[in-house]
């Protein structure tokens, strides 16, 4: 499905042997690979994918001046990817994650669910407690009115992860063993397995959006998937996608496109450490006490007609009410800005091609 409307977005700073196991479900889709930290480390890529691969060089030279929005030695260069792409939608993922299993045994083909979560609608407005009223076995319960039932356009595709849960630091300090096992054997002391839905995130609500295992419609909401300003030189990381989440929420609620999460599960296959983490996220658990209140208080003007729009409003709110929290959210903003300066010269109609990567380009 989609196989030419595609792209999957992968950040590395190791080789790409795990894709020997996603090849039955990837080999028919564009990779678009965006090398971080040190550009003359050769990275290693399975034989027989179709796919373009960009370093910091790469940035730098496409870019110029505008490469300073896109955060180095951080999995949040991955929006790079997003950018060059010409493609309607994106899939992104880790290059620890793996092909999971579903209770059954069955091996899970991610891509093809997130397909159909965003090919199917939402319904952000009215929440069914059914879940998924689209899906095959399901439907809209007794109540849910017929007005609302043709749902709305889906935006973004959310899915989860077996084994390592996307957990932050002082949480994965505190659960050290904790994983959420692919053996369905109880009694176990997780408090979550493999849990068989997809739901709609309602309007006016927040989400944490990992960027692990993420589908979206690019070209309906690609402009606000920045993926905020981390790792070197700045004091904060692992909120790039959470950022973008916040951001892209907030719009999908004012533009009526919807967010869905659950299904597709990946095997995530390496706990990062949390020490290090813990440096990485340290601002950022206090910062969001500021932030999700101040996400939760925008409404953006109905002049805003296109994301584009409702982005540059964005960063405006972000400078003024932000800013006086930290002066990190002041560089965030002018990254905001440059990120949709950045869109528009690679994207609109007689913008520039990408030029050609340095990898190969079948
Ligand atoms: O400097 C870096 C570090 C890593 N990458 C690539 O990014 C992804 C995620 O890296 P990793 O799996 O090591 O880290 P996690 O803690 O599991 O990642 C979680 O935190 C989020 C980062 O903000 C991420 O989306 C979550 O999954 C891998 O592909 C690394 O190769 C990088 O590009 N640069
Ligand atoms: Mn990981």
């Amino acid at each position: 499905m989609l196989k030419d409307e595609l792209d999957i977005v992968i950040p590395t700073i190791r080789n790409l042997d795990f894709l020997e196991m996603w090849r039955p479900f990837f080999e028919q889709y564009h990779l678009i690979i965006v090398q971080d930290g040190d550009p003359s480390k050769v990275i290693n890529i399975p034989v027989g994918f179709d796919y373009e691969l960009y370093n910091r060089n790469d940035i730098n030279r496409i870019l110029g001046p505008k490469a300073s929005c896109i955060s180095f030695k951080d999995s949040a260069c991955r929006c790079f990817g997003y950018m060059v792409s010409k493609k309607k939608y994106i899939y992104t993922i880790d290059d620890d994650c793996f092909v999971a299993k579903d209770p059954t045994g069955k091996e899970i083909n991610a891509l093809e669910q997130h397909i159909k979560n965003l090919l199917s609608p939402s319904t952000p407005h009215f929440f069914n407690t059914l879940y998924d009223p689209y899906r095959d076995g399901a439907d809209f319960v007794r109540g849910y009115p017929f007005s609302m039932r043709e749902g709305a356009i889906t935006a973004v595709s959310h899915g989860l992860w077996l084994n390592i849960p996307d957990y932050d630091a002082p949480t994965q300090l505190v659960k050290p063993l904790e994983k959420n096992s692919r053996k369905f054997d109880l009694p176990l002391r997780l408090p979550i397995l493999y849990v068989d839905a997809v739901m709609t995130i309602p309007k006016g609500t927040l989400f944490p959006m990992c960027g692990m295992n993420l589908a979206f419609d690019r070209e309906l909401i690609g402009p606000a998937m920045y993926f905020g300003l981390m790792g070197d030189g700045q004091p904060i990381g692992r909120y790039d996608d959470m950022w973008a989440g916040w951001c892209v929420k907030v719009i999908c609620d004012h533009m009526g496109w919807g967010v869905k999460t659950g299904l597709p599960y990946i095997w995530h296959s390496k706990a990062s450490n949390p020490f290090v983490n813990l440096k990485k996220e340290y601002n950022g658990i206090f910062w969001q006490e500021e932030a999700i209140p101040f996400f939760q208080s925008v409404t953006l003007p109905k002049e805003c007609t296109s994301v584009q729009q409702c982005y540059l409003e964005l960063a405006k709110l972000v400078r003024e009410k932000l800013g006086k929290v930290d002066p990190y959210f002041i560089t965030l903003a002018t990254g905001m800005v440059t990120w949709i300066e950045a869109w528009e010269e690679l994207n609109s109609a007689e913008g520039t091609e990408a030029e050609a990567p340095n990898g190969k380009n079948e």
